[in-house]
């Protein structure tokens, strides 16, 4: 339970750490994702509107390309009217004068004219006397032919006061001009242009014819030819030395993309202008959906990340409130603990001596007879009371008397060896166990000192000198007797021995002097024909809870029905069991019987309670006890639910591994544990952590004096908040009277067993307190 509380410490701890990291990381993330997708956004679109003008431009450098071709050809057929009318030969003059362009289904050419090499009109399409359009043509031919500088083709302008809009005047030299005439032509330009109507240029599209020298000769805007060449693209002229050229006005996306392409024999250039915002603007509603998804995926992401956020938040104060209620918990425990060493420190010295009292003393005899059972030493306990000490007390006034005891402590223990336990049990009464003795000699010798050295005067105690002397009894171990309060017993009457001789004299225990030592030796030897005989038996007391007084469980309890004696009880069996290692066999039995007794009780029909079962020392440490339970459960069809296992604290000093793994095994399937006898023992919170414990059963010993003892009380006290800190069940064993069971109801205790309620019974006579279920509290 420690490790895994370790582990989810550790996580706890790591997570916290990683919550740190997490969630700017996230926000990081989020950003970056963010980032990304909008310069992709932009990207996109920069590139498509890039692709849109690029393709714009080759479009417009196309058409121009055609439309200067479609020209270049158009004015190519006025060179060969000129070469009609000349007759083939050009320098032979006029010999067809009435070619008409119109009279072969060329509609592009509007009029034609025929000069003599004089310039005299000898041909007019529109039988005019005069061709004024030609006119200003005419005039320069024949001043480059006197010149001798005659120019292959003429390349007027069409009218600028906007009368004959589109109608451009062309002359052409026929053969040498000096001795030819000119042939003369109106070029409809309009009627060129508009076979382009159809080519979808957008608003403000246009293309335009424009003259080398910069003047617009024709233009087509928006599919309509226009006179308006006021407007954006219409100015779109090529420097000298490029034959096409595409240049923008205004920012490329706001202004007018115009590609201009020049007639390789005219002087005449074609420019085709279309209007970048119309262009990006057919992209826009494409645009507007890529930017609508774009928000949209970004507002999932934003939204992600705020879950992403919020959810790691909310963990980061889960965990935290999981680590600070740990550490409460911790220091709760720790303080309860630390409260707890204080009351035992407090509860375990003698008040007037500072030496150790009653309890510590039985505690640390316990503990060193344990030893002493496995290191095989002889130890001696030495039971020292004072001789005519209420003399003193009743002379010389009860502050001498402490005086006296508190000489008598000083004198004992500088007497005694460090590692030699001297303790006072009350009143005038000193005990001193002598550890790891040599011989029954040395023990003698000790003794006679420590006479001596007690009866020797105590000079000055308040102003007086007093005298008084010990009568000492002495228990030896183990030849005396296994337990603490065994050697206690047979000191004690050692002592009562020494008295009867005369008093400051010490004698060592005489099995005789025991008057059950002759009934000891026949149970012993009738013990292993009892088990035989079946003369065991169980008795029950119940466990009731304080809330409602509830009976909620029985404890079995063991009885030796003996056919002479009677009821034997199990302080007077269990040592003569644990002696023939009968203890396990006996255990067996126990359990057996608690199983056979619950399924009793079911087929009656008796509700049923869970019976706890005492399991010794030994049997915890058998490797078979989950075995024999489940063997025992199984063969009388009883649920585990209905068993529950007691043990002792001792019974976990030795062999803890073993121990531990049969009471998991126990509780593995359902069996609850419950501590018997709990602050008799040095079992800590480290134990009730590690073992699979549910209850603990706060010992009789704290109970008794518990309405007049502070100590005692601070001790259930605290073991009670303790244990339900820890989410055991609290029970008080020993209660025998209202008092008690008042004090421990108001301290928290969740359930008593005791006397005050119920002496422990027969099966048959616990059976109508089960069906009744609740216990009547009684008046007394
Ligand atoms: N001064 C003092 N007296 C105590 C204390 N505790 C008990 N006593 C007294 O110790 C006396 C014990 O007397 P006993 O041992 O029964 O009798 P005794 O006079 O010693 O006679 P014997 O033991 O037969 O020799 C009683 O009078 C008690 O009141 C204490 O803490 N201080």
């Amino acid at each position: 339970m420690l490790s895994l509380l370790a582990v989810f410490k550790r996580r706890c701890a790591s997570l916290l750490t990683s919550q740190h990291t997490l969630v700017p990381s996230a926000f990081v993330l989020g950003l970056a994702l963010l980032v990304y997708l909008w310069a992709l956004h932009f990207t996109r679109i920069q590139n498509e509107k890039k692709l849109a003008l690029q393709a714009t431009t080759e479009s417009s450098q196309n058409i121009a390309a055609i439309v200067a071709t479609n020209l270049e050809e158009v004015l190519g057929r006025a060179s060969l009217y000129a070469r009609i009318t000349s007759g083939g030969d050009q320098s032979s003059g006029v010999s067809s004068p009435h070619f008409n362009p119109q009279q072969v289904g060329d509609s592009a050419y509007l009029r034609a004219a025929v000069y003599d090499r004089d310039g005299k009109l000898i041909y007019s399409s529109a039988h005019q006397r005069t061709e004024t359009e030609l006119q200003p043509l005419l005039d320069q031919a024949l001043r480059d032919g006197r010149r001798g500088d005659p120019a292959p083709i003429l390349i007027g302008h069409p009218p600028a006061d906007g009368n004959g809009a589109w109608r451009l005047p062309i002359l052409v030299p026929l053969g040498d001009a000096r001795s030819a005439g000119y042939y003369g032509a109106i070029l409809d330009l309009g009627y060129i242009l508009s076979r382009y109507r159809e080519v979808e240029l957008g608003q403000g599209g246009s293309i335009e014819l424009i003259h080398s020298d910069g003047l617009p000769l024709a233009v087509l805007r928006e599919g309509a030819l226009s006179l308006d060449t006021r407007l954006p693209g219409s100015h779109s002229r090529l420097p000298g030395d490029m034959d096409a050229l595409t240049f923008s006005s205004g920012p490329t996306d706001l202004g007018y993309l115009s590609s201009a392409h020049r007639l390789a024999h005219y002087p005449i250039q074609v420019a085709v202008t279309q209007n970048s915002a119309v262009v990006l603007g057919r992209l826009s509603a494409q645009h507007h959906e890529y930017l609508l998804r774009s928000l949209v995926f970004s507002a999932v992401v934003i939204l992600v990340i705020l879950i992403v956020v919020f959810s790691l938040r909310h963990q980061h104060r889960l965990h935290q409130a999981v680590a600070n209620s740990e550490q409460e918990k911790k220091q709760l425990i720790d303080l309860l603990e630390q409260e707890k060493i204080r009351a035992l420190a407090l509860a375990s010295h003698d008040y007037l001596t500072g030496i150790p009292n009653r309890r510590q003393f039985q505690q640390l005899a316990a503990s060193e007879l344990k030893r002493a059972r496995r290191s095989r030493n002889l130890y001696a306990l030495l039971f020292f009371d004072l001789d005519r000490f209420k003399l003193v007390n009743d002379n010389l006034g009860h502050a001498v008397g402490d005086l006296l005891l508190k000489a008598v402590a000083g004198r004992l223990q500088a007497a005694v060896r460090n590692y030699d336990l001297v303790a006072r049990l009350g009143g005038d009464e000193f005990v001193v166990l002598l550890s790891e003795i040599p011989s029954e000699d040395f023990v003698s010798q000790l003794a006679a000192n420590l006479v001596q050295e007690l009866s020797k005067t105590y000079v000055d105690l308040d102003g007086h000198n007093v005298e008084t002397s010990p009568s000492v009894g002495i228990a030896l171990y183990p030849r005396d007797g296994q337990t603490v309060d065994d050697l206690l017993l047979h000191a004690d009457h050692a002592m009562y021995s020494a008295k009867a001789k005369g008093r400051g004299v010490f004698r060592f225990y005489d099995a005789s002097l025991n008057a059950s030592s002759a009934r000891r030796s026949e149970l012993t030897a009738r013990f292993k024909s009892a088990m035989h005989d079946n003369e065991f038996c169980l008795h029950f007391q119940p466990k009731v809870a304080l809330d409602d007084f509830a009976v909620v469980g029985l404890e079995a309890l063991i009885r030796w029905d003996h056919p002479e004696h009677g009821l034997i009880f199990p302080g007077d069996f269990i040592p003569l069991a644990e002696e023939q290692n009968y203890i396990i066999p006996l255990g067996r039995w126990v359990i057996d019987a608690v199983c056979r007794q619950i399924a009793q009780w079911q087929a009656d029909g008796v509700p049923l309670v869970p019976v706890a079962i005492n399991v010794s020392a030994h049997q915890l440490r058998d490797n078979r006890l989950p075995e024999d339970v489940m063997a025992s459960l199984a063969r009388h069809a009883v649920s585990p639910e209905w068993i529950e296992i007691e043990i002792t604290e001792t019974s976990l000093i030795e062999d803890t591994q073993l121990a531990r793994r049969n009471l998991e095994s126990l509780a593995g399937i359902g069996i609850k544990i419950a501590l018997d006898d709990y602050g008799t023992g040095f079992s800590g919170l480290s134990m009730l952590k590690q073992l699979p414990i549910n209850a603990v059963k706060v010992d009789r010993s704290f109970i008794r004096d518990i309405r007049n003892d502070t100590d005692d009380a601070v001790i259930v006290a605290s073991t009670i908040s303790l244990a339900h800190n820890l989410g055991l069940i609290v029970v008080a064993e020993g209660v025998e009277s209202k008092d008690q069971l008042l004090h421990l109801k108001a301290a928290g205790c969740d359930q008593v067993q005791g006397f005050f309620l119920q002496r422990p019974v027969s099966a048959q006579d616990i059976a109508p307190l089960l069906r009744k279920r609740h216990y009547t509290f009684p008046s007394t």
